[in-house]
């Protein structure tokens, strides 16, 4: 897939078939969408796009009240390469950006710069200045410059469209069986190892911790039993997201796992986190001989939880 990030001196294309939005998760909904693309592209012997901004608009238009993301970008790319689209354009977003009206988003930017020929959105797609522009107007537009606008009904699961801002919830809540129902796929966490504090080897399970990026979500702090890929390997281990109440409460919360069966310098390595299922909260111990004996009880309920074979999510791979 070609990544490309300006609308300036696109080559021209034949058949543009383009679909917009933010795409945080490359959820259920998002995916059908971008499906629905790849398959009318195909089908005119036209280009496969996805045209979204960069950063995510709600950091640039409200930075405090941010959500903290479902993706990092580089993944959010990769699993819309997966999809088979043949370009995505990463619009850079900025405040000139959000005060243009939609009449003129549409006619500046995706009429002059795309000359698309199918332009597909969601139900609920909004753009353009306070978010005024409606799919009913792309729609119109459509009608008079000559491009088709297909309008994608929700994927509804459990009677609620899917949306990014849903899944934040499930996964702040920790409910990480529902945000994979939502998602497709199993949630991802991913970053490369960095050292900790050294206590880990002291207590018996040594962890690898994760240098998170700032901008992601983290799920609800506990104890998950997780997939781990690492250098396309899979194995299977314990995840704690939290502050160590045990070790003197940090500022900030830590990512880390203990993998299973694995004995080896992880750091400076990318893993990839699949969590599969919230154990327990995180808890301030008397100290660490009861600490590990938690732990201890915790490993045997997440090697119990990941016995089953099936891991369905997208076969997306940590990339070193
Ligand atoms: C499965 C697991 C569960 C954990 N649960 C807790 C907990 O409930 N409370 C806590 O204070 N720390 C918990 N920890 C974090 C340990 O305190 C941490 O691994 C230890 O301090 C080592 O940190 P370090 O790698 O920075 O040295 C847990 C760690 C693991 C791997
Ligand atoms: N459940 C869904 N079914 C079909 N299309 C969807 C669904 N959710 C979003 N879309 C569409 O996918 C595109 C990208 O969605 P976008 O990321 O902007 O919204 P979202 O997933 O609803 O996120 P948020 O919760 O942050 O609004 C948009 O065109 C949107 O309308």
């Amino acid at each position: 897939m070609k990544v490309i990030r300006t609308l300036d001196n696109i080559d021209e294309m034949r058949n543009l078939v383009i679909a917009l939005g933010n795409f945080d998760g490359v959820h259920r909904g998002h995916r059908h969408l971008i499906e629905g693309v790849v398959s009318t592209a195909r089908k005119i012997n036209g280009t496969a796009g996805v045209l979204t901004f960069d950063p995510h608009p709600a950091k640039v238009l409200k930075p405090e009240a941010s959500p903290g993301f479902i993706l990092t970008p580089e993944t959010k790319l990769r699993l819309i390469a997966h999809l088979g689209v043949d370009l995505t354009i990463l619009v850079p977003f900025d405040e000139d950006l959000a005060r243009i009206e939609p009449t003129k988003f549409i006619e500046n930017i995706l009429w002059e710069k795309l000359r698309p020929s199918v332009i597909y959105v969601g139900f609920n797609y909004t753009f353009g200045k306070a978010a005024k522009g409606r799919p009913e107007l792309l729609k119109r537009y459509g009608e008079k410059l000559n491009f088709e606008v297909k309008i994608v009904p929700p994927v509804m699961i459990g009677g609620v469209p899917v949306s990014s801002t849903l899944i934040r919830e499930m996964l702040v809540k920790g409910d990480i069986s529902r945000a994979k129902d939502l998602l497709g796929y199993w949630p991802i966490l991913e970053g490369k190892v960095v050292s900790g504090d050294q206590k880990g080897r002291e207590i018996g399970f040594p962890t690898a911790n994760l240098a998170m990026e700032e901008d992601l979500l983290l799920p609800a702090r506990g104890v998950y039993a997780a997939w781990v890929i690492r250098k396309h390997e899979i194995y299977k281990g314990i995840v704690n997201i939290g502050y160590k109440p045990t070790f003197g409460e940090r500022s900030t919360p830590t990512v880390e796992v203990h993998i299973f069966d694995l004995d080896e310098d992880l750091y400076g390595q990318s893993l990839e986190l699949r969590l599969r299922q919230r154990i327990r909260p995180e808890k301030k111990f008397p100290g660490t001989r009861e600490l590990a004996q938690q732990i201890r009880v915790d490993i045997e309920t997440a090697k119990e939880v990941l016995r089953e074979v099936e891991w369905t999510f997208l076969p997306v791979i940590a990339q070193d």
